[in-house]
């Protein structure tokens, strides 16, 4: 392997990535590899990591290779391997323009959750079509400290707990994963999102991300986060027809969610890359082996 390894580092609404350019699936990335790189003090730092490569060259996305060009290889910053990453996907596509190997308009990427399309507008906002939500049944509760909440399980590829507090601050610090129960609801852990309203069709968020700790947005949680509230509000398109828009304010920024009649959800919102280097390969190993 070379001793140097290119990278780019960007954000969509401030929940922030690595990205490791790959092509052709010839670095390897160790859950080790991917904490060292991710983190915020003796690495580049990042709430996660976009391994970008093409679908053919990738074990899990060479069946997506006839649909989608490039596969979107996503970790959370602990080196977890995650189904879908919202903000990931969209600054995965900024990236893929930058580079040359996309244009505004539509864009289909390979993901652990199928393929998305993703529109880069002129404007610079990215949409990507996100997929319809699963709402199980049953009760969820999740808990900070002395407070509980009920929460609604939303799947939208990855798993939410969606908990609706009076004032976001009652999230307290957030420090580890807020327990829930029962466990048979996520046997593979969680995303929790703490949910205020702001006003008609409005609300703000507070993230958990299982994998990354408390981030400044999660593009899953927020497309989550407006289906539970939209239920909760009694609306449900797939049962009237109308469309539900809802503004959802996280801490690094605004995503615009729109669940349509046949299901599928829809989110929009920036995607920056903000520099550019190099990996020192030695530097890798010697993290990954420590
Ligand atoms: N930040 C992401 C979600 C990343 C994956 C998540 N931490 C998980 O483990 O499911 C987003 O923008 O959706």
């Amino acid at each position: 392997m070379s001793t140097r390894i290119a990278f780019l580092k960007g954000h969509g609404t401030e929940n922030d990535f690595v990205i490791v350019p790959d092509p052709e699936n010839a670095i390897d990335l160790p859950p080790a590899a991917v904490a060292a790189l991710c983190d915020r003090r003796a690495g580049i730092g990042g709430d996660g990591l976009l391994h970008v490569v093409r679908s053919a060259a990738h074990p899990e996305a060479e069946g997506m290779a006839a649909e989608a060009e490039w596969f979107m290889d996503y970790r959370n910053g602990d080196g977890s391997i995650a189904e879908m990453c919202g903000n990931g996907v969209r600054v995965f596509a900024r990236y893929l323009q930058r580079a040359g190997h996309a244009t505004e308009g539509d864009l289909a990427v390979a993901t652990r959750g199928g393929v998305k399309t993703v529109h880069l507008a002129k404007n610079g906002d990215v949409t990507v079509g996100m997929g319809r939500a699963v709402l199980p049944d049953g009760d969820v509760t999740v808990s900070v400290g002395e407070r509980s909440w009920p929460a609604r399980n939303v799947n939208m590829g990855n798993p939410h707990a969606v908990a609706f507090v009076d004032d976001l601050a009652h999230a307290g610090d957030l420090l580890s994963p807020p327990p829930f129960s029962p466990a048979a609801a996520y046997p593979d852990g969680v995303n929790v999102e703490f949910v205020a309203d702001r006003g008609p069709g409005h609300v703000a968020l507070r993230v958990h991300e299982r994998g990354s700790g408390e981030t400044r947005s999660c593009g899953t949680g927020a497309c989550a986060v407006a289906v539970a509230t939209a239920r909760r509000d009694g609306a449900d398109p797939t049962a009237t027809g109308t469309p539900v828009t809802y503004t959802v304010d996280v801490p690094g920024g605004t995503l615009v969610i729109t669940e349509r009649p046949d299901g599928e959800i829809e989110m929009t919102g920036p995607a920056v890359i903000v520099a550019e280097g190099e990996i020192d390969a030695a530097w890798l190993d010697a993290a990954t082996s420590a």
